[in-house]
């Protein structure tokens, strides 16, 4: 068991401002230092005393400057290799919003280098499983999201999330040994580094989308990534199991600070109530006394239990923003950060025996058990043998006949039914008649002993044997050779004649080296995140899909997707050029390997070396020494080739990421846009005419639906004409949209008219003639009789300005 105190880092957000002396950092020797000094006008008001000065001890302080690999060696590295050991680990954030707690735990959005600590870890351990060879290893994950006390699944592979309730919710059960269980969370096994990793952004990708609109600006919810590793050694039926789980806690800020109201008022308060929670469980832990533990208070103390003051080495990282308006919260997350070091945990070994292994050790050993009885009291076993057990005889006995050496035994064990059935096959095995080439070979052997020899000549004729079988040998070994060419020839026929066009395309481009087939991969498992953008892309209606290209152009992210387009076609490159680098090596490899061939060949031939011992001449030597240079070359540039695929498709991963947030800052932008716009038109019911045409246009450019301009994206782009005249600027998209449609298929002159000639009289009938006559002319124009429609237009204009004025002046026309 290990007993240890949960361990405490601090990070400090970079940020523009100076940092003016607001904090400094003083290493000391069983620590660091984070020393606060407030200026006075702080001291007195967010904090609710007159201190200046405020001292943190940590395990160590990462300042700005700090970078994500620093952190993960420091922080990560230690709980992981104790969690490939077999021991529990957690590592969480804690921080206020915006402070970097998924910066530090998940990554940043953009480059490669800023990669946080879960695929940092993910990428650890994989690396270790493949380095120790002596063990076998099966990984699983999980990813947990909480919020607002509800769990929800997000790798569930059956739902695609478009809002959290999609995702399968997860309850909390417990067995009468009082251990949590989480009901409907799925684990799925990774085999690989990229399968963990895919199930990451998956996780991410569900997360983002999940995200409601009011949580945009803030991670509002606890998210738990679990890797469970499980480790035995070739051989041994022990199994350690150990599961690291990886926090990212929601903002810590106080409901005060946030100022907020409705749904984020509940978010906020389920945020606080389950961080209070975890304070209450950590002030329950660093006080010896108590007995009861109020896990079972939130779902994330409950889920964390083992982390908190139970089975498991336990990292917390406190994040902190060092902004003037931020410092208050920084020291309330360094208080928390010094209460949690006050927990202490008890590590154990998970260690258990495999139940199928421990059974197969127990059936071999009553057998023997069994054997040695029937042996001891002369009773035998008269059951049959099984079909395992014959097979080991004869595996036994064949053994036994191969072996050269003339001392060796049968060990079979002390089952007499074993013994007779070892006799029985040897005895076959004598009375059987040689096989054609041992009895060949017996003849020769007869033969030789009954030819009296001169001895000059006995040993001319073994010199001439010798010749032959060297010759026999070296023909061998050439029909060999041919053959298998003639099969690589054949194999690669076979394939080439698989392939479609577009595999063969792939296959002759340069890219065809081992990278191509897994970059592929890559791209196919990236693309469980493009399906969620592209799907969304392809519903939209055509004015949609417009202001959707609008939005993008302007949008203020686009230039991180940009830089991280342009770093990922930098790395396809790069890729590339190894790829052609790797090939030409393996080719130079090749070529020196059959040169090789050759030159022992010919040697061999000429009689210059012995066959059966083959020492290698000068030129030989020559060719090995390349053959190892091209080949560390070879190795070098493959290890290369492979981070740099990691790195691709990370990469991937992120550019996939930002489309999707790119995707959801438009869904919101719309939503808003088309908030406003309705209550515009609440206001302005003159201006219904307007609409209606604009609206009619619309279901023309959409394909002619009527329905579609009851659509509320289709009735936002409509109103927006009319908007644009009324509220300036926030529309204006809305009103270039709208007039580059219109130029394209109607005269200006007759949209202003439309626009402007056919208000809304406020009288019931003739509004109800108006909208009548706006779809008759719609269906006119769908016809293509523009030029009639025009001339109605202004007709019914005329007729309908006499029918208003006679009902005012009370006359007919
Ligand atoms: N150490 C850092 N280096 C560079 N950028 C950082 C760092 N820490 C945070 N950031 C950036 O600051 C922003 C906010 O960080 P992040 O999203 O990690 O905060 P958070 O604490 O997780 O917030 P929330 O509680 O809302 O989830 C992000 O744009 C992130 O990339």
């Amino acid at each position: 068991m290990v007993k240890q105190t949960i361990q405490i880092f601090a990070r400090i957000k970079p940020t523009k401002v100076s940092k003016a002396g607001l904090y400094d950092i003083t290493e000391e020797q069983d620590g660091c230092m984070l020393n606060f000094t407030l200026p006075r006008e702080l001291s007195e008001g967010l904090v609710n005393n007159k201190r200046e000065s405020f001292k943190y001890r940590f395990e160590q302080i990462f300042d700005q400057s700090a970078k994500q690999d620093e952190v993960f060696e420091q922080v990560a590295r230690p709980v992981v290799d104790n969690v490939l050991q077999g021991y529990n680990g957690t590592i969480f954030a804690y921080g206020q919003t915006g402070s970097g707690k998924t910066f530090t735990i998940t990554g940043g959005p953009e480059k490669y280098s800023d990669r946080g600590i879960i695929p940092r870890t993910v990428s650890y351990i994989f690396d270790h499983q493949s380095k120790s060879s002596d063990f076998e290893f099966t990984t699983h994950v999980s990813y947990l999201e909480i919020y607002n006390e509800n769990g929800y699944d997000l790798l569930d592979p059956k739902h695609e999330a478009s809002k959290l309730e999609d995702l399968p919710k997860v309850s909390l059960m417990e067995d009468s040994k009082q251990n949590i269980h989480l009901r409907n969370l799925s684990t799925h096994k990774a085999s690989t580094e990229e399968e963990a990793l895919n199930l990451l952004f998956l996780g991410d990708t569900n997360r983002m989308i999940a995200e409601t609109p009011m949580n945009q600006a803030s991670t509002r919810s606890h998210c738990i990534f679990t890797i469970h590793v499980s480790a035995r050694e070739a051989g041994s039926a022990t199994i350690r199991r150990a599961k690291l789980h990886l926090v990212d806690l929601a903002g810590s800020e106080r409901v005060s600070k946030t100022g907020v109201n409705g749904v984020l008022l509940t978010e906020a308060k389920y945020i606080n109530l389950s961080l209070h929670f975890l304070e209450q469980v950590i002030v329950a832990l660093g006080e010896r006394t108590r007995s009861h533990i109020p896990y079972r208070n939130s779902m994330m103390t409950s889920v964390l239990r083992d982390s908190l003051g139970g089975n498991c080495m336990t990292t917390m990282i406190a994040t902190c923003s060092i902004e003037k308006r931020n410092l208050a919260e920084s020291i309330s997350t360094c208080n928390f950060a010094q209460r949690v070091a006050l927990i202490k945990n008890d590590a154990i070994l998970n260690e258990e025996l495999d139940p199928k292994l421990v059974i197969a050790r127990l059936k071999r050993e009553v057998e023997q058990l069994k054997e040695e009885l029937a042996m001891a009291t002369g009773v035998q076993r008269s059951e049959e043998l099984s079909e395992e057990d014959l097979e080991r005889c004869e595996d036994a006995v064949r053994q036994y006949l191969e072996d050269r050496d003339p001392d060796s035994v049968i060990n079979i064990g002390a089952d007499m039914r074993k013994i007779h059935r070892c006799f029985h096959l040897l005895k076959k095995q004598i009375k059987a008649p040689p096989s054609g080439q041992q009895a060949e070979r017996q003849r020769q052997a007869e033969r030789e002993e009954a030819l009296p020899r001169a001895p000059a000549e006995s040993s001319e004729v073994s010199r001439l044997q010798q010749l032959i079988s060297q010759r026999d040998n070296e023909i061998n070994i050439l029909v060999n050779m041919l053959k298998k060419e003639k099969k690589r020839a054949a194999d690669a026929a076979a394939r080439l004649h698989s392939l479609n066009p577009e595999q063969l395309q792939r296959l002759t481009d340069s890219r065809s080296s081992e990278m191509s087939v897994t970059q592929s991969r890559a791209s196919v498992d990236s693309s469980i995140g493009a399906k969620n953008s592209e799907l969304r892309m392809g519903e939209m209606s055509l004015g949609r899909q417009e202001a959707f290209e609008t939005f993008r152009r302007d949008y203020q992210k686009k230039h991180p997707i940009e830089d991280s387009k342009r770093e990922l076609k930098m790395k396809y490159a790069e890729a590339k050029g190894l790829g052609e680098k790797v090939n030409v090596t393996r080719g130079k490899i090749n070529k020196l390997k059959s040169s090789l061939e050759q030159h022992r060949m010919s040697r061999v031939m000429q009689g210059l070396v012995d066959p059966e011992n083959p020492e290698p001449d000068e030129m030989e030597m020559e060719m090995r020494s390349q053959m190892e240079t091209e080949k560390q070359s070879y190795k070098e540039a493959f290890a290369h080739l492979r981070s740099l695929k990691t790195e691709i498709e990370h990469s991937q991963h992120l550019l996939e990421k930002s489309k999707v947030q790119l995707m959801k800052d438009f869904e919101i932008w719309w939503a808003e846009q088309t908030a406003a716009l309705q209550v515009n038109a609440m206001h302005k019911p003159r201006l219904i005419a307007s609409f209606i045409f604009i609206q009619e246009k619309q279901s023309r450019l959409n394909g002619g639906h009527r329905s579609a301009w009851r659509t509320p994206s289709s009735r936002a782009s409509s109103l927006s004409t009319e908007n644009s005249r009324v509220s300036g600027p926030s529309s204006a998209f809305f009103c270039t949209q709208s007039t580059s449609r219109q130029a394209s298929l109607y005269p200006d002159s007759v949209v202003d008219q439309a626009a402007g000639l056919i208000p809304l009289t406020g009288d019931a009938k003739a509004d109800a003639d108006i909208m009548a006559f706006m779809r008759a002319r719609q269906h006119i124009a769908q016809q293509g009789l523009l030029f009639l429609s025009s001339a109605c237009l202004m007709f019914a204009s005329v007729c309908l300005f006499f029918s208003s004025k006679s009902k005012v002046t009370g006359r007919g026309i």
